[in-house]
């Protein structure tokens, strides 16, 4: 079995729509650190799982720079955005979304 790791350096806004008052719920930014998780039995043609430039441009090119809720169609919690980027990336299967240094979500496939 083979494993490569991406780990991606975000800059975006957003706010969270809760059923409870929250400070969440203004708009606000983090550097988001994303860190995804692929493997696979098999190389592919180019000995490779997932290119890292791909798992880059997938995460990156949809989500740095932007308000993340106008560019996802969900409540932006990190662990949605850890859940979104698990089904866009290729042979992934865990990927860790953190918005500051105490607050990590992660998603991981069954
Ligand atoms: N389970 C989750 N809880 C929260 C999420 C989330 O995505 N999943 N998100 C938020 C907010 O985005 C908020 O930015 C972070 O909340 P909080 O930790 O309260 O704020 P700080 O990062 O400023 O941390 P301090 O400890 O207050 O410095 C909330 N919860
Ligand atoms: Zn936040």
């Amino acid at each position: 079995m083979y494993t490569v790791i991406k780990r991606i350096e975000i800059s975006a806004s957003h706010f969270l729509k809760l059923s409870y008052r929250s400070k969440c719920e203004c708009l606000h930014g983090h550097n988001w650190i994303v860190t995804v998780y692929c493997r696979s039995k098999e190389l592919n043609a180019d000995g490779m799982v997932t290119d890292f430039t791909h798992i880059k441009e997938k995460v990156k090119d949809k989500l740095d720079h932007k308000h993340l809720n106008d560019v996802l169609p969900f409540n932006p919690t990190a662990e949605n955005i850890a859940r979104w980027i698990c089904d866009e990336v290729e042979n992934c299967y865990k990927v860790e979304v953190c918005e500051s240094e105490g607050n990590t979500a992660i998603y991981e496939k069954d």
